[in-house]
C-alpha cells in the first residue's frame, strides 16, 4: 500500500511531500515531474499568482541515479511568492500589525467555518492551507504515481467539457485526441467552444465574477480486478470519488454515465457482455468499474467544479471582529481554474490507481511487481 502526506501554506516557504511504499528500481524522470507541474500552472483564466510561481521539484530523498530506492521519497516545491509574504508569514513574529489580520470571510471558501473550528482570529491561518496551492505537491506526487503506472502501460488523460454555460462537443474522442487537449488554453478539443469559453472568461472577469465547469479524466489500459466488492472502503469507485471530492472546488463526481443513468432504463445503461478470445463490451457506460472492481474498460471520471469563491466584486459577508457587514474589497484571484483542476484530477486518479496496482501486485522491487502482474494477466487471459 502507498502513503503520501503533504505540508505547506500557500504563501509560506514552500510545499513538502513524502511518499512511502513505492517499489525499488522504478525509473523516475525528474523532467517529467517538472513538465506536469508546468501543465498545472497553465490555463486561461488564472490570476497573477501564476505569473510569479515557476514550480520546480527538488528531491530530498528516496531517489538515486534516476531510480527509486524503496525508501521514502521526500520532495520540496518552493513558493517564489514567499519573498513578498515573509513578514506576514513569519514563524516567530507574534506582533503582526492589526491591519494585516484577516477578519472578513469569503463565502464559498473555508474562511468562516475554519476560523471558528480552529479558534483563529486571523482567517489567514485557515486560508493558507485551504488554498489550492497545495495541489502543486499533489501533482508532483501524482506524477511519480504516473511513472509507476507507465511500467504497467496505464496512461491517464483529461479534458474540459464545459465552462460556465458553454458546453464542448465530446462525442467519439479517442486517446490521441485527448493528448492534444494540452495544446488548448482551456483544455478543450473543439475550437469553436474554445473561442466561446475564452470570451466568456474575459466577460466574467470584467464583471468581477468567476466561473466553474466540468472536466473528464480517463485512464487507459487498466487491468480487470483493481479494487474490491467485499467492503465499502475497498471499492474503487468510492476511492476515486473521495479523491476527486478532496480537490478544492469539486462539488460533484460521476463515474461513467453517472447521473444520466438515473434517467435511463436498465437496457440503455448496462454494458452487455460478449466473448471472442476474451470478454469484451460494446459500450462503457459503467466507466470501467462494476461493484467497486475495475472491469478492464477505460476508467472514466467526470467532475463538477464550482466557481472560484474570491470574486472581483465580492459577495456580502460579515466582519468577524465587528460583526458588521463590510464594504467590498478586491483581491487577487483566478477567474476560472477548471483547466488546472483537470490536470490535478489526472494526478489524483494516478495516485489511486498506483495504490491499487501496489496492493494487487505488491513487491519490494519493480521487477517483483511486474512478475506478479504478468502472471496475473496470463491467468486473466486463460479465463
Ligand atoms: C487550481 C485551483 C485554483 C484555485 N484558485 C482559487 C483562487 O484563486 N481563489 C479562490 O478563492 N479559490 C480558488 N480555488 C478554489 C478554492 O481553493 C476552494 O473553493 C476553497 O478551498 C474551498 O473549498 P471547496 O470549494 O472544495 O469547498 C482554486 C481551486 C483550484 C483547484
Ligand atoms: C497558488 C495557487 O493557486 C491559488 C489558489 C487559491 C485558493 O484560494 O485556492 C488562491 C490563489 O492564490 P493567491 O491568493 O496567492 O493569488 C491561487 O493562485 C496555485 O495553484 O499554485
Amino acid at each position: 500500500m502507498l502513503k503520501f502526506l503533504t505540508a505547506g501554506e500557500s504563501h509560506g516557504k514552500g510545499l513538502v511531500g513524502i511518499i512511502e511504499g513505492l517499489p525499488a528500481n522504478l525509473n523516475i524522470d525528474i523532467e517529467f515531474i517538472n513538465n506536469e507541474l508546468k501543465r498545472r500552472q497553465k490555463g486561461y483564466g488564472r490570476g497573477k499568482r501564476m505569473d510569479i510561481e515557476r514550480d520546480k521539484i527538488e528531491i530530498i530523498s528516496g531517489i538515486r541515479n534516476g531510480k527509486t530506492l524503496g525508501s521514502p521519497i521526500a520532495m520540496i516545491i518552493k513558493n517564489r511568492d514567499w519573498e513578498n509574504w515573509k513578514e506576514i508569514m513569519d514563524v516567530e513574529n507574534i506582533r503582526l500589525p492589526k491591519e494585516k489580520i484577516v477578519t472578513r470571510p469569503r463565502p464559498g471558501h473555508g474562511d468562516l467555518a475554519g476560523a471558528i473550528k480552529y479558534n483563529h482570529k486571523d482567517i489567514r491561518n485557515i486560508l493558507e492551507r485551504a488554498s489550492a496551492r497545495e495541489t502543486a505537491m499533489r501533482v508532483a506526487v501524482g506524477s511519480i504515481a504516473k511513472q509507476l503506472l507507465k511500467a504497467f502501460d496505464i496512461e491517464i488523460y483529461s479534458h474540459v467539457i464545459q465552462i460556465g454555460k458553454v458546453k464542448v462537443e465530446t462525442k467519439n474522442i479517442n486517446k490521441e485526441q485527448l493528448e492534444m487537449a494540452d495544446r488548448s488554453p482551456v483544455r478543450v478539443l473543439d475550437k469553436q467552444a474554445e473561442n466561446q469559453i475564452i470570451t466568456e472568461i474575459d466577460k466574467t472577469k470584467e464583471k468581477g465574477d468567476t466561473l466553474g465547469g466540468l472536466f473528464e479524466v480517463v485512464a487507459y489500459n487498466v487491468p480487470i480486478g483493481l479494487g474490491s466488492h467485499v467492503n465499502w472502503d475497498r471499492k474503487l469507485d468510492g476511492k476515486i470519488a473521495q479523491g476527486m471530492m478532496s480537490l478544492q472546488g469539486v462539488k460533484g463526481v460521476e463515474i461513467g454515465m453517472g447521473f444520466e443513468s438515473a434517467r435511463r432504463l436498465g437496457s440503455e445503461v448496462h454494458d452487455e457482455i460478449y466473448y471472442e478470445n476474451q470478454y469484451y463490451r460494446k459500450t462503457n457506460n459503467a466507466g470501467g468499474i462494476e461493484a467497486g472492481i475495475s472491469n478492464g474498460n477505460n476508467i472514466i471520471v467526470k467532475c463538477a467544479m464550482k466557481p472560484i469563491p474570491s470574486l472581483g466584486s465580492p459577495l456580502n459577508s460579515v466582519d468577524m471582529e465587528t460583526k458588521k457587514a463590510f464594504e467590498a474589497q478586491k483581491e487577487r484571484a483566478d477567474v476560472c481554474a477548471v483547466p488546472s483542476a483537470s490536470i490535478v484530477a489526472e494526478h489524483i486518479l494516478a495516485w489511486i490507481l498506483a495504490n491499487e496496482i501496489t496492493i494487487k501486485f505488491g513487491g519490494d522491487s519493480i521487477s517483483e511487481m511486474k512478475d506478479n502482474y504478468n502472471r496475473y494477466i496470463d491467468y486473466v487471459n486463460s479465463r
